[in-house]
């Protein structure tokens, strides 16, 4: 029997056992090395795995020159995400295939909304981001401005200084508000992974999210030194299948930062599908927040029907 998706909410799970969390960093870096070096998926499925890759993608500007005529594009880009005569040539027409999401800064909704017309999740950064470090009340407020404007999905920036100063009090307490700030909105917690020094830290800040009810935890803002990487998310995704085991809740992962080539999106989808198995494939507890992947996929999807075709074209040759 299928279980019913429950929507993640605080826990109130004792904060105290974080002091038993250890992380095996070189165990964490082989199994990313070994991923790195496969090919992840079997050639005659790639194409099909991209196409379900630009389905997980939250479309993504968040730069400051965004314009509302780069959001309205961007958007109708997410709506129609290949061209006509690829969508032809891989037979999906009937497919109706679109982005996850678009995500943009709080004052493109607005824009994007114009666009989407409820047809595809807008996910707003709100709360100070990137570095996250206005005061708490402003932060509360612009999630609220956002819900208000149209965003279903926020994607908050943790306090960094919470997890660097091991105050995780702190930090289930500004996850716990940025939550109820959401409302019926979907929470993503960005937990600046590049700028939390150690995978324990990682390990840690993503449990407090979790526990404190955010419905998806999320490796970066794009902006940091380093952004999502295989390790990071390996042990993300195993504080998720642990919290789960826990609790019953399902949460999402969202790698983001730096993911824009096919190859790296079919990796973080086999870590996903490995580690925490089918259900976590799809764009409700799975997304790629990405600005330029959807080109390299199309990029390869093109190789892709002009290789078959170059392959029927020689069969019919006497
Ligand atoms: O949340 C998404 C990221 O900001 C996108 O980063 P990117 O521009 O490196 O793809």
């Amino acid at each position: 029997m299928t279980q019913d998706f429950k929507r993640n909410e605080a826990t109130g799970l004792d904060l105290g056992w974080l002091n038993h969390i250890h992380v095996n960093k070189a165990a964490a870096e082989r199994r990313a090395a070994s991923l790195a070096n496969r090919r992840t998926v079997k050639k005659e499925y790639q194409a099909a795995w991209l196409v379900k890759a630009i389905e997980l993608i939250d479309l993504t500007t968040l730069s400051g020159d965004d314009t509302p005529g780069r959001v309205e594009r961007l958007c109708m880009k997410a709506l129609r995400p290949l061209r006509t005569d690829l969508v032809e040539a891989l037979g999906l027409q009937e497919r109706n295939l679109k982005t996850g999401a678009v995500c943009v800064y709080h004052e493109m909704i607005r824009h994007a909304d114009k666009v989407l017309q409820g047809r595809l999740p807008i996910a707003a950064v709100s709360t100070g981001f990137p570095a996250g470090l206005t005061s708490m009340e402003t932060k509360v407020r612009e999630i609220e401005l956002s819900v208000a404007d149209g965003a279903q999905e926020i994607d908050i920036v943790i306090t960094r200084q919470h997890v660097l100063t091991g105050n995780w009090q702190a930090l289930y307490d500004e996850m716990v508000a940025y939550r109820q700030a959401c409302g019926e909105a979907h929470v993503k917690a960005i937990l600046a992974t590049g700028d939390l020094v150690t995978l324990e830290n990682v390990a840690k800040a993503s449990w407090v999210c979790m526990m404190a009810g955010a419905d998806f935890i999320k490796t970066s803002t794009g902006k940091e030194g380093v952004n999502a990487t295989i390790p990071v998310s390996l042990v993300m995704v195993r504080a998720i299948r642990e919290y789960y085991e826990r609790t019953g809740f399902k949460v999402g992962y969202k790698p983001a930062g730096g993911v824009s080539t096919a190859k790296a999106a079919l990796q973080y989808m086999t870590v996903m599908k490995e580690e925490l198995g089918n259900e976590w494939l799809e764009p409700h507890l799975f997304r790629i927040g990405a600005s330029s992947l959807l080109t390299d996929i199309e990029r390869q999807l093109e190789h892709h029907v002009t290789g078959n075709y170059s392959a029927a074209h020689r069969h019919a040759q006497p």
